[in-house]
């Protein structure tokens, strides 16, 4: 049944938005992220509620209708709408995750070119090799190895080959550990948090000197290359991007392939807690449910919690005022997991998709809508196909998998096994 209320034609002025009680609820977001704003639904029962979060007054919404809302671009704006913690770890300044309308649509051409089929399956084949050089290492030692964090240097080795960025062997632990820290460590404490932003500092520093460099000629990118690309892009206004802007681009490409990591360990988890599936994937017919079983981990598992937006213009919707320049979370999680769209939605049950595609304002993991017009993530492919790939390799190694904690931790931000599902490599398959 539908929380929201009455639309606007049956009400003669709007009514304020639903508020939940308390002066901040910074901390009771922070203590349970993922279900917080499904929460704050059912105890006002509506789908679009006011909190304060980090001082400033927020509107929780949830539901495919209001993630169709969210997505009108004449209705809210993405400038200036991430809090300035999450822009300064995950997003950086000047990126196209804080671009609007032309400016952004022109930008985004550019990583939409660099994500296409092509580059997919040349990513794919480089982690191919990455992970079978690793895979080898990891069969050749005794104790168990923590898959979360194994695969996050393979990753990072491999999104450098494939964007053009040179990463010297000696360079990759260091790197590695910054490209993570921007989604693994910004919400993790303040230390940590202090850690991440240092990280994006360093990261930013070293692609922009490669940036400044391969335009002075004093380095020589492989042609055709992501890398290249950004350096020769010319903007909306025909200049090129800053230095600095252009390295935060690079970073749009470099992070989230290495962010892959949480899926691919909610993917050995999911082999591990669901034996059956591992039974049929391991079948004649398992590589058709493979896209199934993956598309059910990215609804089913917590990644983002919530995208962020913020109020172009005063109006109103469905009877309630949303009013300019103010906050706008769209709930991710909660959105997979509302009984209105999906039938028992807290099971997982990959066979759901064989029935059913979910419309474009369902199904969330990477944003809905449309790519090319709008914010959704450009990377979807490239990550479904990483998956499966990481499925395979799974499928096929034969592993040990010691006593260990396997369950998620529903507080930390990605919501990893709390373990980070540790396996004792026997064979690399
Ligand atoms: C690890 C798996 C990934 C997840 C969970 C993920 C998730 C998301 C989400 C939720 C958004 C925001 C959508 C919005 O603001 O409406 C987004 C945007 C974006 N993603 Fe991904 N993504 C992933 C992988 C990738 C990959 C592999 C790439 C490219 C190599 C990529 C590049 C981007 C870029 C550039 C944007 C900004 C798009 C824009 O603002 O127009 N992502 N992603």
């Amino acid at each position: 049944m539908p929380h929201v209320l009455p639309p606007l034609a049956t009400r003669a002025t709007p009514a304020p938005l639903p508020r939940l009680p308390g002066f901040d609820h910074t901390l009771a977001w922070l203590a349970d992220p993922y279900r917080f704003i499904a929460r704050g639904c059912a105890t006002l029962g509506a789908d679009v509620f006011q909190i304060r979060l980090l001082m400033r007054p927020t509107i929780c919404m949830s539901g495919p209708l209001a993630a169709e809302l969210f997505y009108d671009e004449s209705r809210f704006v993405r400038a200036g709408a991430a809090p300035e913690p999450m822009q300064a770890t995950l997003f950086g300044h000047g990126g196209v995750q804080t671009l609007d309308g032309d400016a952004h649509r022109v930008r985004k051409a550019l990583l939409v070119g660099l994500t296409g089929a092509d580059s997919v399956q040349t990513l794919v084949s480089i982690v191919g090799e990455e992970w079978d050089r690793a895979a080898a290492g990891w069969a050749a030692t005794p104790q168990p190895v923590t898959l979360y964090r194994e695969v996050q240097p393979l990753l990072a080795r491999a999104a450098c080959r494939w964007a053009g960025v040179p990463l010297p062997e000696a360079d990759v632990a260091r790197r590695t550990r910054q490209l993570v820290a921007l989604f693994d460590e910004a919400a993790a404490g303040p230390i940590a948090h202090l850690q991440a932003r240092w990280a994006r500092s360093r990261a930013e520093a070293w692609l922009t000197a490669l940036v400044e460099h391969a335009r002075a000629g004093r380095t020589a990118l492989p042609p055709g290359c992501a890398a290249q690309a950004i350096v020769a892009y010319r903007d909306l206004d025909g200049r090129p991007l800053p230095a600095h802007t252009a390295a935060v681009e690079l970073l749009n490409l470099l992070r989230p392939v290495v962010a892959v990591s949480v899926w691919i360990s909610f993917v050995a988890h999911a082999l591990q807690r669901f034996p059956a599936w591992r039974a049929t994937l391991a079948s004649p017919d398992g590589e058709n449910l493979a896209p199934a079983f993956i598309d059910e981990i990215r609804r089913h598992y917590p990644f983002f919690p919530a995208i962020v937006a913020r109020v172009r213009t005063d109006f109103d919707w469905c009877g309630l005022h949303f009013p300019a320049g103010r906050r706008v979370l769209l709930d991710v999680f909660g959105t997979h997991h509302d009984a209105r769209i999906w039938r028992t939605p807290q099971s997982f049950l990959p066979e759901r998709w064989l029935r059913r595609q979910p419309g474009p304002y369902e199904f969330l993991a990477q944003g809905g809508g449309d790519v090319a017009g709008g914010h959704r993530c450009p990377g979807e492919d490239l990550a479904a196909q990483l998956m499966r790939l990481a499925l395979g390799r799974l499928l096929h190694m034969r592993v040990i998998v010691p006593p260990q904690v396997m369950a998620l931790k529903m507080s930390r931000l990605p919501a990893v096994p709390v373990d980070g599902i540790r396996l004792r490599v026997l064979d690399p398959g």
